[in-house]
Formats: structure tokens, sequence, C-alpha cells
């Protein structure tokens, strides 16, 4: 069973990359993405994020860093590791640091967030990071016991407009509660720029995925400048 995180001191202030390749993309493979985190670490990412249940399994042995694992299931409503059996199966495979959509919405296998996160502590050693997106969603979600309370899905649920970066007005707002769980800034992060002021507007970390390990995406951005 993975060794317990017994504290997040190695990750104040410090940058967290998520390395994640969707369906039918030419970088969908676990060792690419293995890669590509390994990578991350050289660089100075502090632990790394990924999506899929073989991607968890071939970073964790490619990176010493904290690793934070999620299984995306679908693509709309609650998609984010959104069962108990889900955020098991990401544990089992190694993740110190399970992904869940930490939303209040209603889950697909009817449990609450707090039987979710409960469950997640009680069967395996893992942490667990309540997804939000939004205020509401972050007090609930620490009220269910989460471990770190993360902004990734704010802009992509219906209680906040998607803002052209971060969500710098909710990060200072949840970090103002001191809501007890450390805040990841999450979510259209996308210059050292708005890394720095999301901290500087509280977060306790930054979590970067595009902008750092999706070429297509940052291949594109280019020659939209080109082509205006
Ligand atoms: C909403 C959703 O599905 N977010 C996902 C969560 O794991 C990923 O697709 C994002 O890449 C990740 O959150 C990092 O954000 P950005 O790529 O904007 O730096």
């Amino acid at each position: 069973m993975t060794l317990k995180l017994t504290n997040f001191d190695a990750l104040a202030g410090q940058l967290v990359v998520s390395a994640q390749a969707y369906p039918g993309e030419p970088m969908r493979d676990p060792r690419t993405m293995a890669q590509v985190a390994a990578s991350a670490v050289t660089g100075g990412a502090a632990a790394i994020r990924v999506q899929g249940i073989a991607d968890i399994q071939f970073t964790r042995a490619a990176v010493e860093v904290p690793v934070i694992g999620l299984w995306k299931d679908g693509h709309d409503g609650v998609f984010i590791t959104p069962t108990l059996r889900h955020a098991l199966a990401c544990a089992s495979a190694g993740a110190h640091i399970v992904a869940i959509d930490g939303t209040r919405r209603p889950r697909p296998d009817g449990l609450s967030l707090e039987e979710t996160i409960a469950g997640v502590h009680s069967n395996s050693n893992s942490l667990v990071m309540a997804d939000c997106g939004s205020f509401e969603d972050a007090v609930a979600a620490a009220e269910a016991g989460a471990d770190l309370i993360g902004t990734t899905l704010a802009g992509y649920t219906d209680d906040r407009p998607k803002t052209d970066g971060p969500d710098l007005e909710l990060i200072a707002q949840i970090a103002a509660a001191n809501l007890g769980a450390p805040l990841i800034a999450e979510g259209r992060i996308h210059s050292p720029a708005q890394a720095r002021a999301a901290m500087d507007a509280g977060a306790f970390a930054v979590v970067v995925g595009t902008a750092i390990t999706h070429p297509s995406s940052i291949t594109g951005w280019f020659k939209a400048a080109l082509d205006a």
C-alpha cells in the first residue's frame, strides 16, 4: 500500500504539474505521460497530477514526488473520479492524493461527498483533494473532510463564469475564509505571472496543466497569435 503523506509541507508555495492527454490524442499513453511527468519534476515540479489508472501506476514508478491521481469517466456532469469505486481504484494504483469531484452535485453512486471522503480514508492510505467549482463547494468540501481544496472546476460548473485565466476572485475568497484545508489553485493558469498571481491571492500551491504539458493547445496559442 502507498505510504501515507503525513503533511503537505513539501507542497507549500510550490508548483504542481498536471500531465494529461485526452482520448484520441497522440500522447495518450501512460508511458508518455510518465515521461512528461518526470520531465516536469526535473524542472522543479513538487508534485504531479495524472489521470487514469495506468498513468498513475507508470507515473508512480517514474517520479519520487507525491502523485495526485484521478480517473475521469465521461466529460460532463460529475466526471472527475465520480464514485468511491473510482477513487479507491486510484488509491490502489498508488495515488498519494486522490482528486475527486468536490462539488455539491449528486454523485452517480448516490454517496455524499462526506461518505466518499470517509470511504477513501478508511479503505486506503490516500488523502483526498476535492475539485471544487465555487466558494460554496469549497466550504462544503472542507466540512466533508477534504484534505485539500482545489479550484479545478471553477468555470466548468454552473456556478462561476469561465474566466480567461485563473479565477483569482474565487481563489482569494476561499483563501480568506481559512477553511482548514490547504487551497490548491488550479484551472487556466497559463503563464508564470498567473501562477504568481494565484499564489499572491492566497493559494497554498498551484497546479498547471495545459500550459506545460499539452503541446497541441500551446501550439494553437502561438498559431492564433500569428494568424491574428
Ligand atoms: C475541468 C477539467 O476537466 N480539469 C482537468 C482536471 O484534472 C484537466 O483537464 C485540467 O487540465 C487540469 O485541471 C489543469 O488545468 P489547466 O489545464 O487549465 O492548467
